[in-house]
Formats: structure tokens, C-alpha cells, sequence
């Protein structure tokens, strides 16, 4: 790990980086995840983007697909800065069409719309300049690829070559003839365009010459460089941390940046799972040597819980404005604590778990979509904190965290943990939260889960919870009619969360939990299994 102190460095300007400017597709941020892959760094931003406001130079652009036709009135444009920085630039779907829009004003609605799988022809140009065939070197020249377009072009820009075709889409690929310009109608970074990610080498390494040198143990040591020149010698950081992958992976970077200066905090919201706290505060402490501060506020959450019963909104601001008060609370504590002491400073810095996906969410070209969901957030703590943020893995994916806490030598339990939000168990109960209702429905979910893990199936699911319905239904118990609650369970397969399908169980499985919730949960007389995949759902019930 590096130990001097140096000057905060951000990736790009110590990675070759390839800029993705992004019009908006739902594959976006596949793209950066590919060259990634590729131990090429990337980074994403929004389509908008001036380059002359950039502080550092890529080494390419990508121009993303997005859902916008280049001939609307409002439809978005790259910044014609961009063709004159002397980089190479490869445009995907919408990406092609904007190229050629810039040049020709010749993309038009096409008769066919086409959605799924293509045939693909390359065409190679001997006595050509070499640059126009280098995309497709050294693939075959029929290729499976994915398309998801209804616009064409109507004819080349002039200077422009086909480099491939289908037979819907006479301009499935082009390249400048002597610069390097290359656009393509498919998208290379799905998984159903099956040599797409060769395509993106070919791009990034052989035309854009980027190193491929972006790997994890590099980026552990500028971070933590990055977060020493940040802080200083003396300043002091509070974390919020929930036990949660995202924020321990955080948490254990911090300490080893600074040390005893990071502070960590779990808020005992009284909506946490079964032995949460416990467990928490044992993995942190003992294992990574971490100071957690458990803060008990739960009566004060169930408090003010009382007589919630008709909005889930509500209890999501209650709990998310809670936890900012509690933040407040304990910085103060922390820092009172500490005064006096030569080496601690103020706290003037929060640690925030936030990925890469809440940034890019947070950076698309029209804003975020529309509100499904208050998502407690981290960000919200900033209110009235005056606390700067750190956030040290807001360049990386889920899975990318997950690499980098087993690097970092976390139990590969911790690292696996499905994800649990903020709001906890509060959300899963369909109704007023109570510390009955809470007792009910943590127990039966301790119960699917300890099943689940028992039947090896924990890794195969993305995330699993036992939710509380607010109905009673009649059932026999022991010859007696009883008249009691109902239990949902829920599981899904998902890969970032945004997308999920429920996991096929099988029966034997749903009736083994089924009957230990309903023998061993005082108050449940049945179970059900939510066959909803999301959308039209959402992963939590509210
Ligand atoms: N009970 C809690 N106490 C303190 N901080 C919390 C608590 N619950 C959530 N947070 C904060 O909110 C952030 C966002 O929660 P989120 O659930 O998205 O991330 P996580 O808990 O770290 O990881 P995971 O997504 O795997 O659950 C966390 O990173 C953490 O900083
Ligand atoms: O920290 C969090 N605070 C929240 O308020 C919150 N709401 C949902 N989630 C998690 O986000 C993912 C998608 O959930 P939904 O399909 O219910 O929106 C799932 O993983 C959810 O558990 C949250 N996480
Ligand atoms: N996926 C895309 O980038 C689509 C681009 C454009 N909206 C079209 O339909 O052709
Ligand atoms: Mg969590």
C-alpha cells in the first residue's frame, strides 16, 4: 500500500481512460463495465459534457446508444469539440447515427424497426488506410450481434466507408477514411453480440492505444493515498456503516488510510434483521479491527413510526431523516470526545458507501427517472451536516466492490451478503410498524434465510427477505380455528438490481420454510411466495 503523502489523484488522470458519453441507452454503463474488464479504465459521462471543462485528456470517446432520433428538435448533441481533440471516436447506435448527423444531417426513420438478434457482414478495404478496418480486425467476417434501432442513415457522410452491413441495415458499420471515425449500429457491449467485447479491444488497446493496466490493487493505492492528502494529518472522519458490503468495503479502506481517525457509526434503527447489531459490530471490530459505535435508537425510529399506516413514503423520510439526526448527534459526541487530543482534528468529513451506478443514475442526460421510490440515501445526511463527503468507491460496480473487499481479505460471507436497505424490515411490513409486527416479521425471515443458506442456495440468489402482509387470514392450528397474519416471502435473480425475476424454488423447498414460519412464528398461519418480477414490481414491497 503506498504510504507517502501525495497530492489527491483521480484515475483518469493516472489511467489511460476512454471516455463514454452517454446518450441515455439502458446498455451505457455496460460499456465502461467492458473495458474495465479489459483492465482499460473508462469512466462515464453525460452526453452533455463540454470537453474544454474536462481537466484531463482521453485517449478515445465511445459515443452511447441512447432513446432520443438525432433529427428531433430536442434531441441531444455531442459537443463538435469532440472531433476536433485528435482522439479516435467510435459511436454506438444512436453514437453512429450522431456521427453522421454531425457530418451529413442524413439519418432518417426507418420502414423496419429492428430489436434483437442480426446477421452482421464485415467488409474489409485492402488498399485502404489500415485504421478503416482495424474494428473488426481479426474477427470473422459473419458475425451475431444485437441491434435495438429504428432510425437509419440514409446514405454514408462523404469521407465515410461501410465496414459492415445486415441485410436491414445497409450501414450497420462505417469508418472515416482517413481519421479514426467508426461507427456501429449494434451494440458490442451486450452479451448477446457475442465477439462485442473483441470489437472493444480492438477499439480501446489497438486504435485508441490505451494501456491495459486498470486493476484493483493500483486503485486500492491511489484511493488510499487519495484519502490521506484529502484528510490531512490531523482530520477526523464518521462513516456511516450498516454491516452492508458497499459501506464495510468503504469502512476498511478508511482504516487503512487513517486509522483511529475514522469513526464508525451503526444507527440501530430497531428495523434491522435478527442479531444484526451484534453480528455487525463482532465482523468490524474483531475482524478488521474497525471502532464501530452500535447507537441504540431504536425506540426513538418506532417512535415515530407509531400510526403510520398509510403511505410507505412517510416511513421512509421518518427513517431517513432520523438517521441524519442521529449522524448529527454522534459527530458531536465523537468530536467532544476527542478534543483536547494532538492528533485529532475536527470531523469534517462523512464516508459514504455510493457506487457507481447511484452516480450514473444521478448523471443521465434528462435527470433521473421518475420517482418510484424515496431510496434512503446517504446523500440526505449531508443536510445541515456541513460535513464534506468522501466517497471512495463511487468509481466502481457492485461486483467490482465485491472483488475489492475479498482483496481487501474480508470473509467471503460479508462480501456476499445480499443487500439490505436502509429503511430495513420497516419496509417489508405492509402496514404500521410496530415492535410486534417487527418481531414477526425478523423471524420469519431469519427463518427463509438460514433455510436458504442450508439448501446452498444463498449465492445463486441476489437478494431474499420474508415481508409482513397487514391481513389476517383463518387457518387450524391444533384443532383450534386461529385467525392471523400473513407471511410473503420474496427472492430474486437479478444482476444489477434494476431488472429482477423471482427464483424458481422448488416445492419441497417452499414447503419445508413454509412449515417452520408457521410452526415456529407466533402469530403467521400462512405463507405465500410473491411470483412478481420486477418491473412490474419492485424488488422491496414498498
Ligand atoms: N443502520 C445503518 N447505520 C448506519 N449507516 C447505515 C445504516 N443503514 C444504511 N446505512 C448507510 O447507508 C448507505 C446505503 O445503504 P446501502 O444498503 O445501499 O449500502 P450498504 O448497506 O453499505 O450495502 P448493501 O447495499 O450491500 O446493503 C450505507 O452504505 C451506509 O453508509
Ligand atoms: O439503502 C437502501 N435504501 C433504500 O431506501 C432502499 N430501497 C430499496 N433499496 C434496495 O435497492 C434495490 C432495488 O430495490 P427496489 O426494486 O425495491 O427499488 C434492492 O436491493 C433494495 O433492497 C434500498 N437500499
Ligand atoms: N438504441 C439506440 O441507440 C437507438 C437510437 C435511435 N433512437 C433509433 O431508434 O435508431
Ligand atoms: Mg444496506
Amino acid at each position: 500500500m503506498a504510504s507517502s503523502r501525495e497530492l489527491p489523484i483521480e484515475p483518469h488522470k493516472t489511467f489511460d481512460t476512454i471516455l463514454v458519453l452517454d446518450f441515455g441507452s439502458q446498455y451505457s454503463h455496460l460499456i465502461t463495465r467492458r473495458l474495465r474488464e479489459l483492465n482499460v479504465y473508462s469512466e462515464m459521462l453525460p452526453c452533455t459534457q463540454k470537453l474544454s471543462e474536462l481537466s484531463w485528456k482521453p485517449k478515445g470517446i465511445i459515443l452511447s446508444g441512447g432513446p432520443y432520433s438525432v433529427y428531433w428538435d430536442d434531441a441531444p448533441h455531442v459537443d463538435p469539440a469532440a472531433f476536433e481533440l485528435g482522439v479516435p471516436i467510435l459511436g454506438i447506435c444512436y453514437g453512429l447515427q450522431e456521427i453522421a448527423w454531425h457530418f451529413a444531417k442524413n439519418v432518417l426513420a426507418g420502414e423496419k424497426r429492428e430489436y434483437g438478434h442480426a446477421y452482421l457482414k464485415v467488409e474489409r478495404h485492402t488498399g485502404k488506410a489500415a485504421h478503416v478496418d482495424a474494428l473488426f480486425a481479426g474477427l470473422e467476417d459473419d458475425m451475431e450481434v444485437w441491434m435495438s434501432h429504428g432510425d437509419k442513415l440514409s446514405n454514408l457522410p462523404s469521407d465515410f466507408t461501410t465496414i459492415a452491413t445486415t441485410t436491414n441495415a445497409p450501414f450497420a458499420g462505417m469508418a472515416h477514411e482517413t481519421k479514426p471515425l467508426y461507427g456501429i449500429q449494434f451494440h458490442p457491449e451486450v452479451t448477446h453480440t457475442p465477439k462485442g467485447v473483441q470489437l472493444l479491444k480492438n477499439f480501446a488497446v489497438d486504435i485508441c492505444k490505451a494501456k491495459t493496466d486498470w486493476t484493483m490493487g493500483k486503485f486500492v493505492d491511489q484511493e488510499i493515498a487519495r484519502i490521506r492528502a484529502l484528510v490531512g494529518e490531523k482530520g477526523q472522519v464518521i462513516g456511516a456503516v450498516s454491516g452492508g458490503v458497499d459501506s464495510t468495503v468503504a469502512a476498511a479502506l478508511m482504516k487503512e488510510a487513517i486509522g483511529d481517525r475514522f469513526h464508525a457509526v451503526l444507527v440501530d434503527n430497531g428495523v434491522l434483521r435478527m442479531n444484526e447489531a451484534e453480528q455487525v459490530k463482532e465482523t468490524l471490530t474483531k475482524h478488521l479491527g474497525i471502532q464501530l459505535t452500535v447507537v441504540d435508537a431504536s425506540e426513538r425510529f418506532l417512535g415515530l413510526l407509531k400510526g403510520v399506516t398509510d403511505d410507505p413514503e412517510k416511513k421512509r423520510k421518518i427513517i431517513g431523516n432520523t438517521f441524519i439526526h442521529v449522524f448529527q448527534e454522534e459527530a458531536k459526541k465523537i468530536q467532544a470526545a476527542a478534543a483536547g487530543s494532538p492528533k485529532a482534528g475536527e470531523i469534517e468529513w462523512l464516508l459514504q458507501g455510493t457506487l457507481y451506478p447511484d452516480v450514473i443514475e444521478s448523471i443521465s442526460f434528462k435527470g433521473p427517472s421518475a420517482t418510484i421510490k424515496t431510496h434512503h440515501n446517504v446523500g440526505g445526511l449531508l443536510e445541515g451536516m456541513h460535513l464534506k463527503v468522501i466517497e471512495p468507491l463511487r468509481e466502481l460496480f457492485k461486483d467490482e466492490v465485491r472483488e475489492l473487499g475479498t482483496k481487501l481479505g474480508l470473509a467471503e460471507e460479508l462480501v456476499w451478503r445480499h443487500p439490505f436497505p436502509g429503511p430495513g424490515i420497516a419496509i417489508r411490513i405492509l402496514g404500521e410498524v410496530t415492535a410486534e409486527q417487527v418481531r414477526i416479521a425478523r423471524h420469519a425471515d431469519y427463518i427463509f434465510i438460514e433455510e436458504i443458506r442450508a439448501a446452498g442456495l444463498y449465492r445463486k440468489i441476489s437478494q431474499a427477505f420474508a415481508a409482513l402482509l397487514p391481513v389476517k387470514a383463518v387457518g387450524v392450528m391444533g384443532d383450534k380455528r386461529v385467525h392471523s397474519q400473513v407471511i410473503a416471502l420474496r427472492a430474486v435473480e437479478t444482476s444489477d438490481f434494476m431488472t429482477a425475476d423471482w427464483y424458481p424454488f422448488d416445492g419441497a423447498f417452499l414447503k419445508k420454510v413454509s412449515r417452520r414460519i408457521v410452526n415456529e412464528v407466533d402469530g403467521v398461519c400462512r405463507v405465500v411466495y410473491d411470483i412478481t418480477s420486477k418491473p412490474p414490481g419492485t424488488i422491496e414491497m414498498e
